[in-house]
C-alpha cells in the first residue's frame, strides 16, 4: 500500500538526513519504524505527510504517485500524521479539535470517544488542560477524523504511563480491521514488539533491516551502536 523508492531528504542548506530509503508496506497492518534518536524517523514521516520535499526518490500510496504533494493533498489521498509533541491548539477544546479536523463521518466523534473513553470526560476541556496521555489520544483521534488509509504515528506512547501506553497500543493494533494501516515511529524494538506486525530498522538515515522479530531488529540496532561507538573511539590522526 505504501512504497517509497530511493527517498533522499535534506533540510534547507543541510546534508541529506535520509539516504535512498526504500520502504515497502505491502500489507495492511501495523508497521514499526524503529531507530535511535536522530536516525531520521520523524523526517521520514514528515516527508510521507508532505511537510518535507524529497530531493530525490518517489512515494507511492496504493499505486498512486504522491511524491512531493502538499500536506493537504497528501491528507486527501489518505495520509494522516499524528505528530510527536502532539501539536494541538492549546486554547481549543477537545470538541473544537474534532470540529476543525472533521471531513466526513467515517469516524464519528461518538466512535472516537468510545475508542478513547478518557476523552469523553474531557470534551469541553482545552488541550492545555489535558494530561499527556489524553493529548496523545486527541492527536490520534484528530488524525482519524481525516479518514486516513495510512496513519503515521510519531512515537505515540512516548513518555506515557504503561497503562495509558497500553490503551493507545490496543487502539493502534485494532485500526487495520477498520482499513487503516499504521506506520509508527518507535525508539526501540521492545516498544515495537507489542504493537507491530513488521519492523523496519532505520539507522543514520538508512533502512537497515526489515523483520518480523524483535530479536532481529535488536541485533540490527546493536550492530549500529557497536559500529558507531567503535568509530567514535578511533584515534584521530
Ligand atoms: N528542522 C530541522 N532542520 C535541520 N535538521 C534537522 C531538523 N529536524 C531534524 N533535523 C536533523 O535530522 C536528523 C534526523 O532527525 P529526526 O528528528 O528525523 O530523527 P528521529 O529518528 O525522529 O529522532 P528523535 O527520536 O530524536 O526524534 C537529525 O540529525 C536532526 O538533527
Amino acid at each position: 500500500m505504501l512504497h517509497t523508492r530511493d527517498l533522499t531528504v535534506a533540510y534547507p542548506d543541510g546534508p541529506p538526513v535520509l539516504h535512498d530509503v526504500t520502504l515497502d508496506l505491502r500489507h495492511p497492518g501495523v508497521h514499526a519504524l524503529v531507530g535511535p534518536n536522530g536516525a531520521g524517523k520523524t523526517t521520514l514521516l514528515h516527508t510521507l505527510a508532505g511537510h518535507l520535499q524529497p530531493t530525490s526518490g518517489t512515494i507511492h500510496l496504493d499505486g498512486r504517485d504522491v511524491t512531493g504533494w502538499h500536506p493537504t493533498a497528501a491528507a486527501r489521498a489518505g495520509i494522516a500524521l499524528a505528530p510527536q509533541g502532539r501539536r494541538l491548539w492549546p486554547s481549543l477544546t477537545v470538541a473544537e479539535h474534532f470540529a476543525a479536523a472533521g471531513r466526513d463521518e467515517t469516524w464519528t466523534v461518538e466512535e472516537l470517544l468510545d475508542m478513547f473513553p478518557p476523552l469523553a470526560a474531557r470534551i469541553g476541556h482545552r488541550a492545555n488542560q489535558l494530561s499527556g496521555g489524553e493529548q496523545q489520544m486527541l492527536t490520534i483521534a484528530r488524525a482519524l477524523r481525516t479518514t486516513p488509509r495510512l496513519l503515521l504515528a510519531d512515537e505515540p506512547t512516548e513518555g506515557l504511563a504503561p497503562i495509558i501506553a497500553d490503551q493507545i497500543t490496543t487502539v493502534l493494533r485494532d485500526l487495520p480491521t477498520r482499513g487503516v494501516t499504521v506506520l509508527a515511529a518507535l525508539p526501540h524494538a521492545a516498544a515495537a514488539e507489542t504493537m507491530a506486525d513488521t519492523m523496519h530498522v532505520l539507522t543514520s538515515g538508512q533502512l537497515d533491516c526489515h523483520t518480523h522479530t524483535t530479536a532481529a531488529a535488536t541485533t540490527a540496532l546493536r550492530r549500529h551502536l557497536t559500529l558507531t561507538h567503535a568509530s567514535d573511539a578511533e584515534p584521530h590522526p
